[in-house]
């Protein structure tokens, strides 16, 4: 019997995320394989108290992993898809994107005021340029501040810290079980729109591991392959990195695709957005990168990355 390797970052969320793969996958596979869950610590893990933004961006979460699975150590991981590269690297591919969780931003306030109802100068706490530029947007008159650090972590500073509110993806508190009532409202994409891939899931192994592919394409789900791919297409493009806040989200109604994607200014001065509507996910992506860019984007993510430079 084929024993599999998962491999998986520390956090309490990469952990419950490469568990519910794992029985997710047993369901699938009536007892046919073995599973051994092997934690690694990565880059990003480890430095949390700089902005993603200014240390390498995402790469940072997966670079180890992707070595050990290079190195046969593990054959795959479970990944959050946010957080993935735009291209893959060499011989490894997303075999699988599992059916996506809620893919909103929850808002979390400390006295259960919503967005709309917070006093002007309340304090929100993010690390994401995008939910910054698009809640500055909404209301100018509020502060945002850098927090970081896990769910846990940021839960704990909202309460003992100076923060009003934080934003969280609603499907991160899901999965690792926190009760909804704490979330004081969810955002929709009409006021937030969420980052490409939120909430879903990328199975991450070797592409030419066959048996394995085989196993892990019985829990894709057609619903989220392809609005991810559109969504993907689009970030790919675009070439936003996270250094400028960049969201899209997509939605399939029979075979209609129609993608939300957005560039903003961090100070949300600036929020350009595109509603693109098509039957093949990488034209609606492109088109959604194409529009955008005729708009001014590529001058938004310039002038981004500029004064990352300075
Ligand atoms: N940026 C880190 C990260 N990567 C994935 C999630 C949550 C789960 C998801 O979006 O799938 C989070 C936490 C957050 O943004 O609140």
């Amino acid at each position: 019997m084929r024993k599999i390797v998962v491999g998986s970052r520390k956090s309490n969320l990469a952990l419950t995320q490469s568990k519910w793969v794992i029985e997710e996958l047993k369901r699938v596979s009536n007892g046919k394989y073995e599973f051994e869950l092997k934690e690694i610590v990565t880059k990003g893990d480890r430095i949390l108290d700089v902005t993603l933004s200014k240390v390498g961006g995402k790469g940072l979460f997966v670079k180890e992993i992707e070595k050990a699975m290079y190195d046969k150590e593990i054959d795959f991981a479970v990944h959050s898809m946010k957080d993935m590269p735009a291209v893959m690297p060499e011989g490894l591919i997303i075999g699988s994107i599992p059916v996506r969780e809620d893919s909103r931003d929850a808002f979390i306030s400390k006295d259960g005021r919503t967005l709309d109802q917070l006093p002007a100068g309340a304090i929100i706490g993010t690390s994401s340029l995008r939910r910054g530029s698009q809640i500055l947007a909404a209301r100018p008159d509020l502060e945002v501040k850098w927090i970081r650090g896990n769910i846990e972590t940021r839960m704990r500073k909202l309460k003992e810290e100076n923060f009003d509110a934080i934003i969280l993806a609603a499907a991160g508190m899901k999965r690792v079980g926190w009760d909804e009532s704490i979330i004081t409202e969810y955002l929709e994409p009409e006021v937030c729109v969420p980052a490409v891939g939120q909430g879903a899931l990328a199975i991450e192994c070797r592409e030419d591991d066959l048996e394995l592919l085989e196993l892990i394409k019985k829990i894709n789900d057609d619903y989220t392959e392809k609005t991810v791919k559109a969504e993907r297409t689009f970030l790919h493009l675009l070439n936003g990195g996270c250094q400028v806040p960049i969201g899209g989200y997509a939605t399939l109604e029979g075979n209609e695709i129609t993608l939300t994607a957005l560039v903003g200014s961090k100070d949300g001065d600036i929020i350009l957005k595109e509603k693109i509507t098509g039957n093949n996910p990488e034209e609606v992506g492109k088109e959604a990168a194409d529009r955008l860019a005729a708009r001014g984007a590529k001058q938004l993510i310039e002038e981004a990355l500029k004064e990352e430079e300075e």
